[in-house]
């Protein structure tokens, strides 16, 4: 494949060694430097874009592909809040884009996990329910939108509960959750690459759940396998649609 990489921060550098090593060339690479001089020409001989930028980069990229008409693997996060209207989009223009706040293997084993244990603890509601994340201080988003997906698979089994609430530790006043608010704490801490937990907690004992990452290498190596996934489709979908846990 010919990738456009949308964003060479830390992600894409490493998107871009990962994606050489499996035999595809990255043709295009685009950054806040020289995203103006971009148009949508730029993409003719592009298979798929991966972006990687900021919230409010990903969402003019996410435009400059859909005009190009050229498949996207979007891994950046924090625009969750439109993507009804850029699913609208998609579907409406026949375009192809495949979004997940997380891409590798073992957090998406996880998600599952997650909804099976959220499910199997709806019943006994002497467990108060909470998702912590701990990232590097560089990361502009909180919560981490891992934690939003954990969030969101939680509330679906979870009777008491109807919405997430988030706490970044140390900055600001601290929430204190309501009985139908679903507590996301997040910590920012050195240079960590993404560590996410459940905890279900009574009087008598406590459950965790945890994935920590050791490095970027499986969230990189997952977005360019959904890059090759996406070949040949159209039409918008998240990474969970790559997975069949049966
Ligand atoms: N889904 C997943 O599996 C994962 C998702 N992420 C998400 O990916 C995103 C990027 O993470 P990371 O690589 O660590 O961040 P970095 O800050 O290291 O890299 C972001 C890059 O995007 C560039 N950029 C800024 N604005 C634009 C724009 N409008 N168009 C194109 N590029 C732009 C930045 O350039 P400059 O520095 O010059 O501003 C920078 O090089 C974050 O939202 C993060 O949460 C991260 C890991 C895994
Ligand atoms: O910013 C990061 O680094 C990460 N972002 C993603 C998120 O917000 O969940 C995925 C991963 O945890 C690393």
């Amino acid at each position: 494949m010919n990738i456009a990489l949308i964003g060479y921060g830390k992600m894409g550098r490493i998107i871009e060694k990962i994606a050489s090593e499996r035999g595809h060339t990255v043709a295009l690479i685009i950054d806040e430097n020289n995203r103006h001089e971009i148009i949508a020409d730029d993409f003719s001989d592009i298979d798929v874009a991966i972006d990687f930028s900021t919230p409010h980069g990903a969402l003019q990229n996410i435009n400059l592909c859909f005009e190009a008409d050229t498949p996207m693997v979007v891994g950046t996060t924090g625009w969750y809040s439109h993507l009804a209207e850029i699913e609208e989009k998609c579907k409406a223009g026949n375009k192809s884009l495949l979004y997940g706040s997380n891409f590798s293997i073992g957090v998406n084993v996880f998600f599952h996990i997650n909804k099976l244990l959220a499910k199997a603890m709806s019943p006994y509601k002497q467990y108060d329910v909470q998702v912590e994340e701990i990232h590097h201080t560089h990361k502009l988003d909180s919560p981490s939108g891992t934690a939003i997906t954990i969030a969101e698979g939680i509330l679906e089994h979870n009777d008491d509960k109807d919405e997430w609430v988030n706490n970044l530790v140390g900055e600001g006043d601290e929430i204190i959750p309501k009985k139908n608010q679903l507590l996301i704490e997040s910590h920012r801490i050195e240079e960590v690459p993404g560590t996410h937990t459940v905890l279900y907690s009574s009087e008598v004992d406590q459950i965790e759940f945890k994935h920590t990452a050791h490095s970027r290498a499986g969230f990189a190596l997952g977005a360019v396998i959904a890059a090759e996934w996406l070949q040949g489709k159209k039409g918008f979908y998240a990474v969970t649609d790559m997975f069949d846990f049966g």
